[in-house]
């Protein structure tokens, strides 16, 4: 771990690597953090919040990019323990690493266009009846955040993923802890970040790194009082259980939970007359891709009955029978697809499409399955997430049923929508519906593989997210780590860089209601 700048190994229980492929436990063994290093871990950070949060915006932009440097040095070291620990390919690691550095710098460029801060000056109108204040307001760090890496990215969502990089890039000092699928991709990661914090000179609070041998550190690090906010990716009983502890503190604080989507596509009958077949391939990519384990996974089709479904279930079946298993990334994820497809199968409504091949100790076998549109609405438990290589197309009666299946649908992160021109006019009618589920709406397309940009949302109303008002991906990410300031008749001297008269940061204002460029 690292506590600050310090190296420790934990003495509160045991950590340990697995090779998903093998089910081999990797050395060595990782220690557990006592609640001495997580106090030790939530001091530092609180002590290093303001003068984090105080430097300059370009300084820390630097800070940014010289994590991703560093990232990068660590070379084939990092992708090889990565492959040994999540059973994901190299091909697939080597893009996640370059995403990862990515949006570090994104988060880098961020900080020099200085949008984020949002200044609003209103300067005082003495003469006016009543006199207005002279009124300044921009964006500050909320303070410490607890990051909780995920899983499935164990890199792009992972001790230095898009929550870590939204919240330095705020100014908030991060105390992330390791998801204990990859200690050892946690470890080299985090050594990464410490020395960027150490090359910089910046406190050491600014960043640590804890590990947790089972839930009480993680939840004992949302209780403490010096965190200001949590960044999540994972399960929904996680994300809830995270969410109850902030909840019940002294000073509730927020949690930026990412949770369960299965992201309808919805496939309009004109479309799908016309493309039955090359729709369902590209699916079957989308649904099989890192063995499903996407939250973005197109987990559920919307269609209308009739010989065009037909020919795309058929084709999806076909090009999924022929797929390999492939290893999951925790023996625990497998047995849980396992038990989620063993659910479906068992279900006296649902029929078996197809299934790709068995194998491996820990492999997802895909799987295909249909139902109707009458026993979708009827039973709740066919719209839980299966994470993994799964998918249920619903068949419906007419477009009128599938706005109710709309309707009937809890939130999500993606719906997508498959159309020709002829089918805009259905589309119309629907898409309100559809945008009322989700944080972003895709056309022809499938929702895996989020570009991380300024205009990207990956969040949704719950329980795709615990805040349908944000994103953990793309530029805005930030916005979940800043609170907004306002000084009134603040002397110049008194008064943040951001603020002051002569604009020293050169940033974009609106001043008076009128945008000045920076
Ligand atoms: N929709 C999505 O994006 C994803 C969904 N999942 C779902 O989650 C399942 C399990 O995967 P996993 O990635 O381990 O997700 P979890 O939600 O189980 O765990 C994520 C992180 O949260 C911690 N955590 C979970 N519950 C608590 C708690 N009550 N108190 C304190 N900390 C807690 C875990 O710690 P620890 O493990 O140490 O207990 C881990 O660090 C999958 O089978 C899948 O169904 C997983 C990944 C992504
Ligand atoms: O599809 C992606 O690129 C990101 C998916 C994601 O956020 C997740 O699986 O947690």
């Amino acid at each position: 771990m690292f506590i600050g700048a310090h190296e420790v190994t934990g003495s509160n229980g045991q950590v340990f690597g697995i090779d998903p492929a093998t089910g081999e436990q990797l050395d060595p063994a990782f220690g557990g953090a006592t609640p001495a290093d997580l106090e030790r871990a939530c001091a530092l950070a609180a002590e290093a919040a303001e003068p984090f949060a105080a430097l300059a915006p370009a300084k820390r932009a630097d800070f940014l990019e010289s994590i991703a440097e560093k990232i990068m040095a660590l070379g084939d070291d990092l992708i090889v323990r990565v492959m040994q620990e999540s059973g994901l390919p190299r091909a697939r690691l080597e893009g996640e690493r370059g995403r990862t550095c990515n949006q570090l710098r994104l988060f880098a460029g961020v900080l020099r266009a200085g949008h984020y801060l949002d200044v609003r000056i209103d300067p005082a109108l003495p003469d006016r009846a009543p006199p207005r204040p002279d009124l300044r307001v921009a964006n500050e760090a909320i303070g410490p955040v607890a990051v909780f890496g995920a899983s499935n990215f164990p890199l792009a969502f992972s001790v230095a993923g898009g929550d870590t990089a939204s919240a330095l890039a705020a100014g908030c000092p991060v105390v992330a802890k390791a998801h204990p699928a990859h200690p050892g991709t946690s470890e080299l990661i985090g050594r990464a970040v410490r020395d960027a914090v150490a090359a910089a000179g910046l406190p050491e609070g600014v960043f640590s790194l804890i590990m947790d041998s089972g839930h009480a550190i993680g939840a004992a690090l949302v209780a403490d009082p010096r965190i200001k906010a949590v960044g999540f990716t994972g399960s929904r009983r996680g994300g809830l259980a995270l969410l109850e502890i902030a909840r019940q503190r002294a000073e509730p604080i927020p949690v930026y939970a990412e949770m369960s989507s299965i992201n309808p596509v919805v496939l309009f009958p004109r479309a799908l007359a016309e493309k039955a077949e090359a729709t369902a391939k590209a699916f079957v990519g989308s649904l099989t891709l890192g063995a499903g384990q996407f939250c973005t996974n197109p987990g559920l089709v919307l269609a209308v009955e009739g010989e065009a479904l037909d020919r795309f279930v058929i084709a999806a079946g076909e090009a999924l029978t022929t797929l390999p298993a492939q290893t999951m990334l925790t023996p625990g994820i497998a047995s849980a697809y396992r038990e989620g497809v063993a659910a479906l199968t068992g279900h006296a409504d649902v029929e078996i499409v197809a299934r790709g091949a068995e194998g491996g100790q820990h492999g997802g076998q895909a799987g295909l399955f249909v139902t109707s549109a009458e026993a979708f609405l009827a039973h709740r438990e066919l719209q839980d997430e299966i994470f993994g290589a799964a998918s249920l197309v619903v068949r419906c009666p007419d477009l009128a049923t599938l706005g109710t299946v709309i309707d009937a649908l809890e939130g999500q992160l993606t719906a997508a929508i498959h159309i020709v021109p002829a089918d805009e006019p259905a589309a119309a009618d629907l898409l309100p519906r559809l945008r009322a589920k989700v944080g972003r709406l895709l056309v022809n397309g499938y929702g895996t593989g989020v570009e991380v940009a300024h205009a990207m949302v990956h969040g949704g109303p719950y329980p795709a997210t615990s805040d349908a008002r944000t994103t953990s991906v793309g530029s805005l990410a930030i916005a979940r780590f800043l609170r907004p300031v306002c000084y009134q008749d603040m002397p110049e001297a008194l008064l943040p860089d951001a603020l002051k008269q002569a604009n020293p940061l050169g940033v974009p204002r609106l001043v008076d209601g009128a945008m000045q460029a920076g």
